[in-house]
């Protein structure tokens, strides 16, 4: 069945069927499509920074999480690097590298003689991956992936130097459960196995642009811990 967005201002007698059904497949979409292409990102980046997995995986066990825990909220909160972990995947390889905005109001931007005119009913792309990225909001070189930046130099950084869920009225619905889905996720694989480096011929990374921002070249050796 195809997906369509739905836009239509809800009438009087509120959302039809057909509306609602487009509303929770766009929901499943939305949600499966990101969080898949932040588990592909994650899955490369651990091939490539062993220190990185070593260090969630003493953690664990400086909070008594082996292979054999169930893991509850309260232990999920206490894991704070893994936290980390998780904002630098997304600030490092942003999965949704841009949003749009309509404005409704002329505006300026910039100072000094370099302010820029925009004029309501314009369109402006605000990009993610140019943020992550500018030089002004990161205190540690931001073209190297260090999940601990949040734990020292980097911890306060500028608001919206980070926005992989977009920001503002219109930010991500779905934010919170992404970031819990993907915790529990990121830790239980770290309590069974580690990632390691297939070979810079076939574990190249790159950029391949779809409705999300995925590795070009991904492959990794699976290591079972015993
Ligand atoms: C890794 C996971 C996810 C990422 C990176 C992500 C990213 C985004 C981004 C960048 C936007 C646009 C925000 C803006 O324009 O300011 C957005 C909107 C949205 N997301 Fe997510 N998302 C994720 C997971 C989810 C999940 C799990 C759901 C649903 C359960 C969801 C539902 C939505 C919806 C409904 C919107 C449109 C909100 C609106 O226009 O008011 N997303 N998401």
């Amino acid at each position: 069945m195809p997906v369509r967005c739905v836009t239509k201002i809800a009438s009087a007698h509120g959302l039809s069927r057909k509306e609602m059904l487009d509303e929770l497949l766009f929901m499943i979409l939305s949600g499966f499509e990101t969080a898949a292409t932040f588990l592909s990102w994650f899955t490369y980046l651990m091939s490539k920074h062993p220190e990185v997995q070593k260090k969630i995986k003493q953690e664990l066990k400086q909070h008594g999480i082996s292979q054999d825990t169930m893991l509850t909220p309260d232990m999920l909160d206490q894991l704070v690097y893994v936290d980390c972990v998780i904002k630098e995947v997304f600030r490092f390889s942003p999965n949704v590298n841009a949003t749009l905005r309509t404005l409704v109001a002329d505006d300026y931007l910039g100072k000094g003689d370099k302010i820029y005119h925009l004029h309501r009913g314009e369109v402006v792309l605000i990009s993610f991956y140019n943020l992550h990225f500018d030089r002004r909001y990161w205190i540690i070189d931001p073209e190297r992936f260090y999940p601990d930046r949040f734990l020292s130099e980097d911890k306060n950084h500028h608001p919206y130097a980070l926005i992989p869920f977009g920001g503002g009225h219109r930010a991500c619905i779905g934010q919170d459960l992404a970031k819990l889905e993907l915790k529990i996720i990121i830790t239980r694989l770290m309590q069974f196995i580690t990632f390691e480096d297939g070979g810079e011929d076939i574990n190249s990374g790159g950029h391949k642009q779809g409705l999300t921002v995925t590795p070009k070249n991904l492959a990794v050796y699976v290591q079972f811990d015993s």
